[in-house]
C-alpha cells in the first residue's frame, strides 16, 4: 500500500480551506493511489467551525482520507507532515493593500517557521499562501534555515492562471494553447504578468494579439488589481480560485513540467535575474518531479527589466519592515 502523505493546512476552518480540503481529501493533488492524512490547524475562536469542516469531510466518506487531527497547537499540528499549506492568516478588505497586512499577519509565521523545522518530517515542502505571501515565506524560512530551501514555495500560481485566461479569452483560443506565462516578483500590485515571453498556439503572444497597447493597458493592470476587484465585486477575497491555484501549485512541484511549459512559483531567490538573495520572488520555474528550479536565461527586454526592477525593489522594503520578526531578535 502507498505510504500516506501527511498534510498539515493552517486558516483550515477559513474561506480557501473550506474550497481546499475536499479536493485534497479527494485526491486530486496526491492522486487516486495516495492515501491522506490531514492536519487542520486553527486558533482557539475558530474550532467550532472547524470541528463542523470536518464532520462534513468525514461525510463525504472519502476512501482516501485515513485520519484528521484537529488543533491550535503547532507542535502536534505539524508533527511528521510532509506538505504544510500556510492558508491561516487575516485577508485584506477593500481599499487595503497586501502588504498592509505585514503587521498584523507577519508574526503568524514566525512561530510557524520554528515549529516546521522542530517537528515537521525531514522531507516537508511549504507553500505560504497568507498575504503578504512573499514575505511571509521569508519570514518562516528565515526562522526555519534547517529546512533547504528548495522545499519553500510561496503561491503566485493564480496570477498565472489569470494571467494565462486573460490571454487565451483576449486571443479567442482554448486555455490549453497558452503557454510559459511566467509572474515575476512579488504577489501584489507590483508583480509583473510577462506577456514577452507567453506563447500561444506556439507563437508568441504579441504576434497573435496584434495589439501593443492592450498588454500594456488592459492585461498588466488587469492581473495586477484581479484580487482588488474580486474584493470588490464579492465583498471578500478570492476562495475557490485560490484553492484551485493551491492545488495547481502542489501539483506543478510534484509532477514534471510540460517539455513546452514552465509553471509559477514564488522561490527563494538564489540571485538569478539579479535578484538578491534569500527574497521570494515569483520566477518562471520548472520541475523535474522531485525538484524545482528557476528557468535561466531568459532575454529581459527592458521594458520587463524595468518592471521587475519595481516589484524586487517593494519586496525588498518589505524584508527591511520585518526585521523583529527574524531569528536574531
Ligand atoms: N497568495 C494568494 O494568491 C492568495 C492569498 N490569500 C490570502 O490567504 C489568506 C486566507 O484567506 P481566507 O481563507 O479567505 O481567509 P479567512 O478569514 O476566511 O480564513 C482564514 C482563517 O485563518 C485562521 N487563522 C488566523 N490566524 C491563524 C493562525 N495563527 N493559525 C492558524 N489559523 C489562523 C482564521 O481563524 C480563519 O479561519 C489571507 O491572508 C488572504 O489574503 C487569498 C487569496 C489568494
Ligand atoms: O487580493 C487579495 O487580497 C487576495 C489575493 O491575494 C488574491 O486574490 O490574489
Amino acid at each position: 500500500m502507498t505510504t500516506p502523505v501527511r498534510v498539515a493546512v493552517t486558516g483550515a476552518a477559513g474561506q480557501i480551506a473550506y474550497s481546499l480540503l475536499f479536493r485534497l481529501a479527494a485526491g486530486d493533488v496526491f492522486g487516486p493511489e495516495t492515501p491522506i492524512e490531514l492536519s487542520l490547524i486553527e486558533i482557539e475562536p475558530a474550532m467550532a467551525a472547524l470541528e463542523g469542516v470536518a464532520m462534513e469531510l468525514d461525510d463525504c466518506a472519502f476512501p482516501l482520507l485515513r485520519r484528521m487531527e484537529l488543533t491550535t497547537d503547532l507542535a502536534r499540528g505539524f508533527d511528521g507532515v510532509n506538505w504544510a499549506l500556510l492558508i491561516g492568516s487575516v485577508p485584506r478588505k477593500a481599499g487595503m493593500e497586501r502588504r498592509d497586512l505585514l503587521g498584523v499577519n507577519g508574526a503568524i509565521f514566525r512561530p510557524q517557521g520554528r515549529a516546521l523545522a522542530e517537528h515537521a518530517a525531514s522531507d516537508v515542502r511549504v507553500l505560504v499562501v497568507g498575504n503578504p505571501c512573499n514575505t511571509n515565506a521569508l519570514i518562516a524560512r528565515e526562522n526555519a534555515r534547517e529546512i533547504p530551501a528548495e522545499r519553500w514555495f510561496s503561491m503566485t500560481r493564480l496570477d498565472q492562471n489569470r494571467a494565462r485566461t486573460q490571454l487565451a479569452q483576449r486571443a479567442g483560443v482554448a486555455l490549453d494553447e497558452v503557454r510559459t506565462v511566467a509572474i515575476w516578483g512579488n504577489h501584489s500590485a507590483t508583480q509583473v504578468p510577462d506577456y514577452w515571453h507567453a506563447r500561444i498556439g506556439g507563437k508568441p503572444a504579441t504576434e497573435v494579439i496584434d495589439d501593443a497597447a492592450w498588454f500594456d493597458e488592459h492585461f498588466i493592470p488587469t492581473v495586477q488589481q484581479r484580487g482588488a476587484a474580486i474584493i470588490k465585486a464579492r465583498g471578500a477575497s478570492s476562495a475557490a480560485s485560490a484553492a484551485n491555484a493551491v492545488i495547481d501549485s502542489v501539483r506543478s512541484v510534484i509532477h514534471p513540467s510540460a517539455a513546452d511549459d514552465w509553471e509559477a512559483l514564488g522561490v527563494v531567490s538564489a540571485g538569478e535575474y539579479g535578484i538578491p538573495e534569500g527574497l521570494f520572488f515569483g520566477f518562471p520555474v520548472r520541475s523535474d518531479g522531485e525538484r524545482v528550479h528557476v528557468v535561466e536565461g531568459l532575454d529581459v527586454p527592458e521594458p520587463l527589466a524595468a518592471r521587475i526592477a519595481v516589484t524586487r525593489d517593494e519586496l525588498i522594503a518589505e524584508r527591511a519592515e520585518i526585521g523583529d520578526l527574524l531569528p536574531s531578535h
